[in-house]
C-alpha cells in the first residue's frame, strides 16, 4: 500500500534562472480573472469577489528574510540543487518579492476563492461580507506554475501577505506554524500518504505579528497569553490547490445564478480540475457528464485511501471542512493537526474542533465532504437523468468504499492477509483501555515478539492497566496468540519485514515538534534540522540515539499542557 517517493532525476537547476525556464501558467491563462482584479496585483485590501477564478495579487515580502529550511526530498526529486535554496535570488522570491523574477516568471502572483461547509453544513457567515464573497486564500499566494519532467507543479506561497479575501487579518503566517506545516509535509510524503509538499521556508529577522498562544506550562484550554512571534514564508507544492471547497464556491453561484457566467465558470473549474489532479485517468475525449461521474468516481478512491492512510499513521487533520479538502485527494492545510501518542478513537488536538473531526471520525468526516463535493457537481447535470442517477449511486456508495479501505487498511497494518473483524475489535478495546501508544505498539508488534513483554513498552502506565495488571495481561496473551495464529503461515522474518513497511517507527508527535520550533524561534534550527532528518525516513531504525531520543512515550508532565497536547488553530 505504500507509496514510495518517486526516484530523484540529476540535478539540472542550479539558480533561478534556470527554473524559470520551466515556467508554464497554464492556470492564470485558461481559467477566469476577476474583472475587478488590479492587474498590478497591488490588491491587498478585504473586498468581496464576485466572479472569476482568481485575483492578482503581488505578495507582500517579509523583512529581512533568512533561511531556515527547504525540502530536501522534493528538490532532488525536481533535479533542484540544495545551494539554490540559500541563493539570493530564489530567497527573494519565495519570501515574497517577485519584482525582480527572470522571464518567464511573472511578477504578480493569484489568490483563489473559495466557499466553506462545516461537516456537510453550508456556512457563509465565516465572511465579512456575510456572502461567502469575500473568503478564499486570505494568506495563500501562489507565485509559479512549473512543468518538470513531464509533471505540472503549482508554488504556493503560504504568509506572503494580504489578499482581499484576508478578511481584515494581516496575511502573515508565524515561523510557529510555518514549521510545523513544513515538517509535517515532508513527515507524511516519507510515511507514503499523499499531501502538498514542502519546498521552501524562510523567517523575517524583524518583522513579527501578535498571536494569541499559551504560556509556558500553561494547562488552559485556550490561549492564555499575546505572544510577538517572527513571521515566516514557507512554499508549498501540489499539483493544484483546487479544495472541494472551491467546487462548492462556484457550485453556489450556479445553482443561485448570481451571475451570466455562473454555470461557464463552475464547468470551467471542473475541467480544469479533471486536467490539473486527474489528467491521467480521465480520458479528455469524454463529454463534461461523463468527466464528472469519472471525477466523482476518482476522488471517491483517493479520498478514502487518503482517510485509511491517515488511521494507519495515527494522524488526526483537526479541521476537516470541505475549505481544507484538496479535490486532487491529498492532505493539505497542517493547522491544528496533530499525530496522536496515547491511543484514543476521538483524539482531537484543536480546543475549537469537535468529536466531528476527531481520530476515527474522519472516515464521516470525509463522507460529508465528499456529499458536498457531488452536490456542487449536480448542477453541471441537471436535465441528465443518467448522469445525475450514476453520481447519485457513487455517492451511496462512500460508506461501502470507505470501509473497504479501511478493512484492507487494517488487515496490513496488522500484516494478515485479510481482515479479521473480531481480532481488530478486540484490539480496539485493549488498546483504548490500557492505553498503548499507538505507534510505538504497532512498531513493537510489527517485531513479532514471542510474547506480550515488548508490546509493554507502549503501554503508558496510568490507568486502568495499572488497576488490573494481571487481568489485563491475559487479555493481551490471548490476543496475541490469536493474532499470531491468523498471520501464519509466513515466516516471522518475512511478517515482520512487510508489517515494519506499514508501521512507522517515528512519528511527529507535537512535544517534539515544540522544542524544534522554540529554539528556531530563538535563530538555532539544528534541532529543526535533525528533526527533518529523522522524519523523513520514518521507517528506518535509525541510529540508537535517535531511537533513544524520539521512540518514546510521551512523557508524563506534557499531557494536559496547552501548545503540546492541544492548541487553538491561532496561527
Ligand atoms: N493571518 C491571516 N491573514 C489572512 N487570512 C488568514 C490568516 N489566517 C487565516 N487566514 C484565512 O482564514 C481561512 C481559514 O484559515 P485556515 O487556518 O483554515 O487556513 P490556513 O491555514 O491559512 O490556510 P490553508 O487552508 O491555505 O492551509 C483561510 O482561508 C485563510 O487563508
Ligand atoms: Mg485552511
Amino acid at each position: 500500500m505504500l507509496k514510495r517517493p518517486s526516484r530523484e532525476t540529476p540535478t539540472m537547476v542550479s539558480t533561478l534562472d534556470d527554473l524559470a525556464k520551466f515556467a508554464d501558467y497554464s492556470l492564470v491563462d485558461t481559467l477566469n480573472c476577476d474583472p475587478e482584479g488590479k492587474a498590478n496585483g497591488a490588491d491587498h485590501a478585504p473586498r468581496q469577489v464576485f466572479s472569476g477564478h482568481y485575483v492578482p495579487v503581488k505578495p507582500t515580502p517579509i523583512e529581512n528574510p533568512e533561511y531556515v529550511a527547504h525540502g530536501q526530498t522534493l528538490f532532488h526529486e525536481l533535479g533542484f540543487a540544495d545551494s539554490m535554496a540559500r541563493s539570493n535570488d530564489f530567497m527573494r522570491v519565495f519570501s515574497g518579492d517577485l519584482s525582480h523574477v527572470p522571464e518567464p516568471m511573472r511578477t504578480v502572483g493569484w489568490a483563489c476563492g473559495y466557499a466553506l461547509s462545516i461537516f456537510g453544513t453550508e456556512y457563509t457567515q465565516q465572511c465579512p461580507f456575510q456572502t461567502g464573497n469575500g473568503y478564499g486564500d486570505g494568506r495563500a499566494i501562489s507565485v509559479l506554475e512549473a512543468v518538470i519532467n513531464g509533471q505540472r507543479w503549482e508554488m504556493q506561497l503560504k504568509g506572503g501577505g494580504r489578499t482581499p479575501y484576508c478578511r481584515g487579518a494581516d496575511g502573515r503566517a508565524v515561523l510557529r506554524s510555518s514549521v510545523r506545516e513544513f515538517l509535517a509535509q515532508e513527515h507524511m510524503h516519507a510515511l507514503g500518504v499523499p499531501t502538498s509538499r514542502s519546498l521552501s521556508l524562510y523567517v523575517s529577522k524583524t518583522e513579527k505579528v501578535r498571536r494569541p498562544w499559551y504560556s509556558e506550562g500553561s494547562r488552559s484550554t485556550n490561549p492564555d497569553v499575546l505572544v510577538s512571534e517572527p513571521v515566516a514564508v514557507s512554499t508549498r507544492v501540489a499539483p493544484s490547490f483546487i479544495r472541494v471547497g472551491q467546487i462548492e464556491l462556484f457550485s453556489r453561484r450556479a445553482r443561485k445564478n448570481e451571475h451570466p457566467q455562473a454555470m461557464e465558470e463552475l464547468e470551467k473549474i471542473v475541467l480544469h480540475l479533471i486536467d490539473r489532479e486527474y489528467g491521467d485517468v480521465i480520458d479528455q475525449t469524454l463529454a463534461t457528464a461523463e468527466k464528472v461521474v469519472c471525477l466523482a468516481r476518482e476522488f471517491l478512491s483517493r479520498l478514502t485511501a487518503l482517510v485509511a492512510d491517515w488511521i494507519r499513521v495515527g494522524y488526526c487533520q483537526g479541521n476537516f471542512n470541505s475549505d481544507n479538502c484538496a479535490a486532487g485527494g491529498f492532505t493539505l492545510d497542517y493547522g491544528p493537526f496533530g499525530f496522536c501518542d496515547v491511543f484514543d478513537p476521538h483524539y482531537q488536538p484543536w480546543t475549537g474542533g469537535g468529536q466531528h473531526f476527531s481520530f476515527l471520525n474522519q472516515p464521516v468526516a470525509a463522507e460529508r465532504n465528499f456529499q458536498m463535493f457531488c452536490s456542487a457537481l449536480k448542477p453541471l447535470l441537471t436535465e441528465d437523468l443518467d448522469h445525475l442517477q450514476q453520481l447519485d449511486e457513487i455517492q451511496r456508495d462512500f460508506p461501502k468504499v470507505m470501509r473497504a479501505q479501511l478493512e484492507k487498511m487494517w488487515a496490513s497494518k496488522l500484516g494478515l492477509p485479510t481482515f479479521d473483524g473480531d481480532l481488530l475489535s478486540e484490539l480496539g478495546s485493549l488498546m483504548a483501555k490500557t492505553p498503548v501508544d499507538y505507534t510505538i505498539f504497532f512498531r513493537e508488534l510489527s517485531g513479532v515478539p514471542d510474547d506480550i513483554g515488548p508490546l509493554k513498552n507502549s503501554f503508558y502506565r496510568r490507568s486502568t492497566y495499572d488497576a488490573a495488571p494481571e487481568e489485563m495481561d491475559r487479555r493481551w496473551s490471548e490476543w496475541l496468540t490469536k493474532w499470531k495464529s491468523l498471520t501464519e503461515p509466513r515466516s516471522r522474518e518475512e511478517l515482520s519485514r512487510q508489517m515494519k513497511f506499514v508501521n512507522p517507527k517515528y512519528s511527529l508527535r507535537e512535544w517534539l515538534v515544540v522544542p524544534a520550533y522554540q529554539q528556531a524561534m530563538a535563530g538555532d534550527y539544528s534541532l529543526l534540522r535533525e528533526l527533518q532528518e529523522v522524519m523523513t525516513q520514518p521507517y528506518a531504525e535509525q541510529s540508537k540515539d535517535v531511537e533513544e531520543k524520539y521512540y518514546r512515550l510521551k512523557p508524563s508532565e506534557l499531557f494536559g499542557v496547552g501548545g503540546s497536547s492541544h492548541y487553538s488553530c491561532s496561527s
